[in-house]
């Protein structure tokens, strides 16, 4: 379990996190989202003594990181992809930290087993693809056999079997009864991995919730329509009490489900083309949530911009 209490950490008259509180339960995946600069690298920093709060607390299983006397066996981290000495095998690299921690050389085999480089095992780190280096950091963290599990941007690199791999591995891990923390800039990734999602933006939080829930709060479910006799459509869903909003050549109307809606054009004599009931991805609900909340801004040409359904409605 992780625990935040007001968690403050301020570079100069900037807050990066601000005051947050947070629990990180067992047994479940969470994943940890929010823009650019929103305040995760620093959270995730601070939850292991990396980075000191300015004010406010952290702590992992009860106590602070920092007095852990094995630290490697309470939590497993995966912070930085390159964090290696190039010039050190995989094998020299997992002794070197196992050696610290008291953990033994066949636990070392059997994670480089897992993670899948014993093939690779004795070559430099300086010759791994970003993906190799990828699964040697989730070694790395593994290696403990640690009750907390913080991965940060774990899938960076991976090809798709890796991606399914990490997503397999944190089940797991949760399924064992770990606490596991993600932080992914991948939504459909995230969507399909966390069971429960903390969203920071600007260093506080806004939103703490279980997948289900926060998706039936900021994914909203709605009907697209398509037809060429949109204002009779539109009179029609009026009169039957439905807003039917225009967006591009469709329309969209919310709080309904496709068969009423196809019901009441039916009875009205409106032709419809197409009709279909959609539920908003985790990547609408999140842009949606922290529009507000980006730091950086790129400036489209409105012209060069891809067609979106955001800010439509
Ligand atoms: N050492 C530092 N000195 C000054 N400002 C910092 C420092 N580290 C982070 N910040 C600022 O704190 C804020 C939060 O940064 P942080 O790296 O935690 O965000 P993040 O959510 O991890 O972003 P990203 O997704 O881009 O990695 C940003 O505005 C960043 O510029």
């Amino acid at each position: 379990m992780i625990s935040a209490h007001e968690l403050t950490k301020r570079y100069g008259d900037k807050a990066a996190v601000d005051g947050i509180d947070f629990t990180v339960r067992p047994g479940k995946v969470t994943g940890f989202l929010g823009p650019n600069g929103a305040g995760k690298s620093t959270t995730m920093r601070m939850i292991l003594g990396l980075d000191r709060p300015t004010s406010g607390s952290v702590t992992v299983n009860g106590h602070p990181y920092a007095e852990s006397a094995a630290p490697l066996r309470e939590v497993g981290a995966l912070l930085e992809a390159h964090a290696v000495h190039p010039g050190r095998s995989a094998l020299g690299h997992l002794r070197w930290l196992a050696a610290s921690n008291g953990i033994s050389h066949a636990r070392v085999r059997q994670i480089l087993d897992h993670v899948g480089l014993e093939g690779v095992a004795a070559t430099r780190a300086g010759k791994f693809s970003l993906g190799m280096r990828q699964r040697l950091g989730i070694a790395a963290a593994l290696l403990g056999d640690p009750p907390v599990v913080i991965l940060d941007e774990p899938v960076n690199g991976l090809d798709s079997e890796g991606i399914r791999w990490v997503r397999r591995l944190c089940r797991q891990l949760a399924d064992e009864g770990r606490t596991v923390f993600v932080s992914s800039h991948l939504m459909a990734e995230m969507s399909l991995m966390a069971d429960h999602l903390i969203v920071i933006g600007q260093g506080t939080i806004l939103a703490d919730a279980s997948m289900t829930d926060f998706m039936t709060d900021h994914a909203p479910s709605y009907v697209r329509l398509r037809t060429p006799e949109p204002a009779d459509a539109r009179r029609a869903l009026a009169r039957a009490g439905l807003n039917a909003a225009p967006v591009g050549d469709e329309l969209r109307i919310d709080n309904v489900n496709a068969s009423s809606v196809g019901d009441v054009l039916y009875d009205a004599g409106v032709r419809v083309h197409e009709l279909s009931g959609v539920q908003s991805s985790l990547e609408e609900a999140f842009m949606t949530l922290t529009a507000d909340a980006v730091e950086y801004h790129a400036h489209l040409d409105r012209s060069a911009a891809e067609p979106t359904l955001e800010g439509a409605f």
